[in-house]
């Protein structure tokens, strides 16, 4: 065995999988075949699930039933709420509160607490009925952290529509759901990002499907991953709060050594082609409400990371502003990633234990060896 370390497994191949591809030089991300861009445009949020799920597009027919299965799982138990107003009422991080519930969803799913861990028709329906809840559970922790009672799921909204209807008490306008249908479908899936990783890495040791998204979950939470689009967010506030010029701030934070967050990838070395998308929703948003200043300083810091340091924007910086035009609250932004990417997790937890092999890499032992220590006993130390 090559004793090549590979700090953070960069570039290193652990696994097949035809879910989706990115193409870094180019800027190019594909599910099943199918480019982003026409996802984003020609196909729902349901419709992408389906097609990580079951591999092919759904027809009409096949559309329909899946949608009224996922519609009618949205409901979680009133445990689970209990749980979830408990966190929302002690101020809990709604990253950590996620993690929580979606871990207690196990203790009332009706899959069989014996069932074999690899069995995919199992699978596929455990997976439907966590994605399902997600939105649920997210919108009713942030309504009770804000003072207000949590609104039940309605089963004749689409999924991204019937997250906003809960999140806010009305039914959104076409152009939010829209946004929001489309914002969903750009996160589903990107390869073996850390959070997919994590959950084959649980997956791969025969555990269970609820484990696994947990496990993903709190990987998405770091600000490296999934956390990021709340920094964002937050270094576009302060900037405007403080009636800042974006750049000396981006200087500040790069002389200081800090990094800027929405900027740089492990895997595209050009302009992340989701971020391409979210910037013109983001644009759109702006010019509607009119005033197109997030846009603006989103564009002047890109501007500037491109020229001086050669790191181009990631999905997270352009969700960001997307995301707060929509009047969503900045601290849930990371469990909105969680909504979409459960798709993701749940495909690729399928698709790795197909063909499972237990996932344990080694270390390069860099400690004392027994000659140079002496054991002790404790009395004696
Ligand atoms: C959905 C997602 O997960 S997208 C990523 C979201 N995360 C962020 O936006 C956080 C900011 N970005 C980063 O920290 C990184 O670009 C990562 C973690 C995304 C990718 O990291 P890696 O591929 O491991 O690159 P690595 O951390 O080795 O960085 C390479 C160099 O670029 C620099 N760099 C990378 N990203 C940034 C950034 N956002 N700001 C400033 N410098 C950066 C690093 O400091 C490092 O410089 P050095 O070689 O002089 O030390
Ligand atoms: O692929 C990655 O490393 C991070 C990312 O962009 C994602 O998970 O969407």
């Amino acid at each position: 065995m090559s004793e090549d370390l590979k700090k953070g497994l960069e570039g290193v191949l652990v696994a097949e999988s035809s879910l989706s591809v990115i193409d870094g030089d180019a800027g190019k991300l594909v599910y099943r075949g199918y480019t982003i861009e026409d996802l984003a445009t020609g196909a729902s949020y349901e419709e992408v699930l389906y097609l990580l799920w079951y591999g092919h597009l759904p027809n009409a027919s096949e559309l329909e039933e899946f949608e009224s299965e996922m519609a009618s799982e949205r409901e979680v138990d009133d445990d689970v709420l209990t749980t979830v107003r408990a966190m929302a009422e002690s101020d809990e991080n709604p990253m950590a509160a996620l993690r929580t519930a979606v871990s207690m969803l196990s203790a009332y799913d009706p899959a069989p607490e014996d069932a074999d861990p690899t069995d995919e028709a199992v699978n596929l329906a455990t997976g439907r009925r966590i994605t399902a809840k997600v939105p649920t559970l997210v919108a009713a922790f942030t309504r009770i952290r804000d003072g207000e009672d949590p609104i039940e799921p309605r089963e004749d909204l689409g999924h991204a529509a019937n997250f906003l209807y809960m999140l806010n008490g009305e039914e959104p306008d076409d152009v939010a759901a829209d946004v929001f249908d489309q914002a969903l479908v750009l996160h589903a899936d990107h390869g073996l990002n850390a959070s997919t990783f994590s959950a084959m890495v649980t997956a791969s040791t025969l555990s269970d499907l609820h484990s696994s998204v947990t496990a993903a979950i709190g990987t998405l939470k770091g600000p490296l991953h999934g956390g990021a689009n709340q920094d964002v967010m937050e270094m576009l506030k302060e900037v405007d709060d403080a009636e800042r010029d974006p750049l000396e701030w981006v200087k500040n934070a790069l002389d200081g050594g800090r990094r800027v967050s929405g900027f740089g990838h492990r895997v595209y070395d050009v302009k992340d082609p989701r971020a391409k998308i979210l910037g013109e929703r983001s644009k759109e948003l702006g010019e509607a409400a009119g005033s197109v200043k997030w846009y603006e300083m989103s564009t002047t810091i890109e501007e500037y990371m491109q020229e001086e340091k050669g790191l181009a924007p990631n999905v997270d910086f352009y969700s960001a502003s997307t995301y707060y035009q929509m009047g969503i609250p900045i601290d849930i932004f990371t469990p909105i990633f969680a909504m979409s990417r459960v798709g993701g997790w749940v495909a690729h937890v399928i698709e790795y234990i197909e063909d499972n092999r237990l996932i344990r890499p080694r270390a390069r032992y860099t400690g004392p060896s027994p000659e140079e220590t002496e054991f002790v006993p404790i009395e004696e130390r």
